[in-house]
């Protein structure tokens, strides 16, 4: 079985608290991001183990500590499972702020899912996957949403947010920035505004109502953040932000048939196209 594990983007990011856990607690609406890496899951012979294969972008870390790996055992320990070889091309980087490495494990369990008939439903999947990341659970139904709590509960949202066919922009500038450190970064406090009113008003408001608390934390430290999203405006984007907790920055454009064509410096990768 095929799959192709997709992106996202946050619209508009706040760190609300400190958990008794040690993580966040946070509001932001996640929307999927069709750039995908590709993930294939074949049954393997009885007897033998589990592989995992990797093209593509290189990953830090061993192949046992990948995700996809984690999502097998995870499941293994519940069903009985034939052993898996498991191959993984990596397209979306690393350390971006568009949760990857999230998707391919909900991916994963999605397609072991499906491929030994376990009859898990969308709920059962999600809370397998919030074993595995706090992003991993949007992925399940990778629908936009409402997120809270550790990233991993959801709301549905009651207004239409239909971004569907909008131009975007994504731009990595190969900064690997770590989920625990942008974090650590970050102080928590009450939400700048209440983001799902925010979103119901005309994409050109989100400019001054929507943000995200890792942007202003991170572009101290990091400049070139702030540099790409004036960049994105002067391109004439209706709205720009840093995704999660970066380094990834995107630009949405209404109202142009295609994606300004900006020049960029070596090293950074881009995305391009319809949401
Ligand atoms: C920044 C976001 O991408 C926004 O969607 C996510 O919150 C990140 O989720 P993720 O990459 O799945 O993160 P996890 O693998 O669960 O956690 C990595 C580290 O980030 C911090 N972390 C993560 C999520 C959260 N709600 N609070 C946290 O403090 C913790 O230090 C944790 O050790
Ligand atoms: N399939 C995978 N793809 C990417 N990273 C993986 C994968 N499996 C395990 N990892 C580990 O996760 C780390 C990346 O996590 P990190 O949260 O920094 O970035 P991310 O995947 O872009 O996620 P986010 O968008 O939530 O920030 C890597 O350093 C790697 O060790």
């Amino acid at each position: 079985m095929l799959v192709f594990p997709n992106a996202k983007l946050n619209l508009g990011l706040y760190i609300t608290g400190l958990r008794p856990d040690g993580f966040r607690n946070l509001e932001s609406v996640f929307v999927p991001l069709p750039w995908s890496d590709a993930l294939e899951v074949l049954p393997a012979a009885k007897g033998t183990e589990t592989t995992l294969t990797l093209t593509g972008l290189p990953i830090p870390g061993e192949p046992a500590t990948n995700l996809c790996k984690k999502a097998y055992e995870l499941l293994a320990a519940d069903f009985d499972l034939p052993p898996v070889q498991m191959h993984l091309h990596k397209d979306v980087p690393i350390g971006a702020g568009l949760g990857g490495g999230s998707a391919d494990a909900a991916f994963a369990l999605k397609a072991l899912n499906t491929q030994f008939k376990l009859g898990l439903a969308p709920e059962q999947l999600e809370s397998y996957a919030r074993r595995l990341g706090s992003d991993c659970a949007f992925f399940i139904h990778n629908q936009p949403v409402f997120a809270h709590s550790r990233g991993d509960m959801f709301e549905e949202l009651d207004f239409a947010l239909d971004l569907t066919g909008t131009p975007c922009l994504v731009v990595y500038p190969g900064l690997h920035i770590s989920t625990a450190e942008a974090y650590a970064r970050v102080v928590p406090r009450a939400p700048r505004h209440d983001l799902r009113q925010s979103l119901r008003e005309p994409m050109a408001t989100w400019r001054d109502t929507v943000s995200n608390d890792f942007e202003e934390a991170l572009t101290p430290f990091y400049p070139v953040l702030g540099d790409i999203k004036q960049q994105l405006y002067a391109a004439g984007a209706t709205y720009a932000s840093l995704s999660g907790s970066g380094s990834a920055v995107y630009g949405l454009f209404p109202g142009f048939s295609e994606v300004p064509d900006l020049t960029w410096p070596a090293g950074y990768t881009v995305w391009s196209g319809q949401l």
